[in-house]
């Protein structure tokens, strides 16, 4: 009895070998657009033109023949023969992206090398067309010293042809069945040689492909990428600082003439106290910082909106590789530096249970734009306005510092859990990356304007309510004669009750009162120091942004205030993050523990920043 003869489907993750595979077997392997879809080696039957029929092997897609993964180690065992009582196949059909030709020519020359009869499906050309690349199958099969076969797999594309080669390699083989195997290229030669093979093949490129190529080059550079988007993000923090002022001005001048005809048509009382102390002096000195929000947001979505935002993830998928997490993390841990609630959401797109409960974990530690008002304000109070560098202010290099503080964190936290609670491999990706794009000016407003919304939405409800509530408790009871009114209100005792807590990390029994009502939104931190001093302060008639930033230039310590931030980089302030994350893990235990290791760890760098910042004598 003859053994069928087997062809195998060989190539790089994604490359379309199984579409192929059930385009010229009728089978239905899954496929999809992402790699590490086939983990198993799955066979099927091909009837060659001549009617002879022979066994077709769809193979997990592969780097390299020094396979790490274990899919990986199937593709090497089948492609080398080692596989118990199976030969090795008869004719190898390597399929290469058309539109990823260089990348998958690495590999390429390892199968090819091994002097077996090969066949190249060059597929997914209609890809490669629509990014405006013309290819020429004839100088790949020159080059290649192999028959190339242009193919399109998902729309039957070049089938037939394709198994006339397969039939026609076999019988050529028999011909010359002495071909010897190619000496072994190391790495770098096969990408070298890849590179100059690929540019030969190309009969005709756009300049828009030619640029993005060339674009890609340099901002995914393992070396200079990196550094790209470090430089980016720096000039982002910079002109956090640097361009908001003008319009912060305006803001604050809006808000004194509101104040001052509130204070000129309300008689003296509890009313005019209300609006000028609790709303005014509160909820004004939140909504100051809109336009430094709205700068942030902007950046973000023009790296979004040109392309740029999916590179990043994918320069920083090594450095997630590194802490036990996937590149997945990376969208869901971005967002949350606009708000923890929908980054937690966004983890629902991690397949692996571990990996998503880490991430949930560490999102928190994201520096969200709830937390830009309170070091705003404290850095714009504490930190001098003046340059380090040349254009660089050292008020935006702290903020950059305060938001490379929660990264570092996370990543920190990410390793250790992954090494003890959360303990698993991390599994691979690999994403596809958008073409580079001009961001539209519309999408850009409306995209900017919803932010600015969700950020005076906040104002207008949760921050106005906590604001009102801690106004009552600042306000009542009355303070005696001689006695101040913070130490008499409800709100002063409770802050005195906790003090003991914060004390010895440095806090001032201002800020321990603004922890409390900052569980509801961050940055009634804020405004709860705001209206404080206002109550506090009843000599001034100003009430206003300026006004608390120079009350607590006047009463905090340079260490208490540098505690005050390390603090908010970590604690984690916000119920509704840790309802969302209660809901997104079914269960209390998480959120608890993400509680009590994120209050703890805010506890313990406070603590160090203060008594280190005091060694230092600042
Ligand atoms: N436009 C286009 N898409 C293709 C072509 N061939 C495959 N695809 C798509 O490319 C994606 C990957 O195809 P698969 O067949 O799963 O790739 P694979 O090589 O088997 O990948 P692994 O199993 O992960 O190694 C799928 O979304 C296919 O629909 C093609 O010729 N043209
Ligand atoms: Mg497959």
């Amino acid at each position: 009895m003859t053994r069928s003869r087997t062809v195998a489907l060989v190539g790089n993750p994604n490359a379309g070998k199984s579409a192929l595979f059930n385009a010229l077997t009728g089978a239905r392997q899954k496929i999809a657009n992402y790699p590490g879809v086939t983990v198993e080696r799955k066979a099927g039957r091909l009837t060659l033109p001549s009617g002879e029929p022979v066994e077709l092997i769809d193979l997990p897609g592969s780097y390299s023949l020094d396979a790490s993964s274990p899919d990986e180690e199937v593709t090497r065992r089948f492609v080398l023969g080692e596989f118990e009582g199976e030969a090795k196949p008869e004719v190898i059909v390597l399929v290469l992206d058309a539109a990823n030709l260089e990348q998958h020519l690495v590999f390429a020359q390892e199968i090819i090398a091994l002097g077996r009869p090969v066949v190249v499906a060059l597929n997914m050309i209609d890809l490669a067309e629509r990014d405006g690349l013309v290819l020429d199958p004839d100088a790949l099969s020159s080059s290649l010293g192999v028959p190339v076969v242009a193919t399109v797999a998902v729309r039957r594309k070049g089938l037939v042809e394709l198994a006339q080669a397969i039939a026609d390699a076999e019988h050529r083989f028999d011909d010359h069945p002495d071909a010897e195997p190619q000496p072994h290229l190391t790495l770098p030669e096969r990408r070298l040689a890849a590179r100059n093979i690929a540019k030969a093949a190309i009969l005709s490129e756009s300049k828009g492909r030619r640029l993005h190529a060339g674009l890609d080059k340099v901002l995914l550079n393992p070396w200079i990428g990196p550094f790209i988007l470090f430089a980016i993000l720096f000039v982002v923090f910079q002109a956090v600082f640097a361009w908001a002022d003008p319009f912060i001005g305006l803001i604050e001048g809006a808000t004194e003439w509101l104040a001052g005809i509130v204070a000129s048509s309300l008689p003296d009382g509890i009313v005019r106290d209300f609006i000028t102390e609790g709303v005014i002096a509160g909820v004004g000195s939140v909504v100051v910082f809109l336009p430094q929000i709205v700068i942030l947001f902007a950046f973000i979505l023009v790296m979004e909106a040109t392309g740029y935002m999916a590179r990043a993830a994918f320069l920083m998928d090594r450095l997630m590789a590194g802490v036990g997490l996937s590149g997945r993390s990376f969208i869901p841990l971005l967002s949350s530096f606009a708000c923890a609630i929908p980054g937690i959401m966004a983890t629902r797109s991690i397949a692996d249970p571990k990996d998503r409960l880490t991430t949930i974990l560490i999102a928190p530690m994201m520096t969200c734009s709830a937390r830009l008002p309170v070091y705003a304000v404290i850095i714009a109070a504490v930190i001098p306005a003046t340059t380090v560098g040349p254009g660089i202010g050292l008020q935006g290099l702290v903020l950059f510092a305060l938001y490379i503080a929660g990264i570092l964190g996370a990543l920190v936290v990410a390793l250790v859990l992954r090494r003890s609670v959360t303990k698993g491999g991390a599994s691979g990706f690999i994403m596809e990356l958008p073409r580079y794009q001009l961001p539209r000016l519309k999408d850009l407003a409306i995209g900017l304007w919803q932010r600015a919304w969700v950020f005076l939405r906040r104002a207008g409800t949760i921050i106005f309510a906590a604001t009102v509530i801690l106004w009552l408790l600042l306000t009542f009871p009355k303070a005696n004669e001689g006695e101040s009114q913070l130490d008499a209100s409800f709100a002063g005792q409770i802050a005195t009750a906790m003090q003991p807590v914060f004390e010895p990390v440095g806090f001032n029994r201002e800020m321990t009162l603004a922890l409390v009502p900052a569980m509801a939104a961050r940055e009634v931190a804020v405004s709860s120091l705001a209206t404080t001093y206002a109550i506090d302060d009843d000599g001034s008639e100003e009430q206003t942004e300026a006004a608390l930033r120079d009350q607590i230039a006047a009463r905090w310590s340079l260490p208490t205030a540098l505690a005050f931030l390390a603090w908010f980089v970590f604690a984690p302030q916000c119920l509704s993050t840790i309802a969302v994350a209660r809901r997104e893990t079914n269960g209390w235990k998480w959120p608890s523990f993400m509680l009590a290791y994120l209050f703890a760890l805010a506890y313990v760098f406070a603590g160090i920043t203060y008594w280190a910042a005091i060694a230092l004598g600042l």
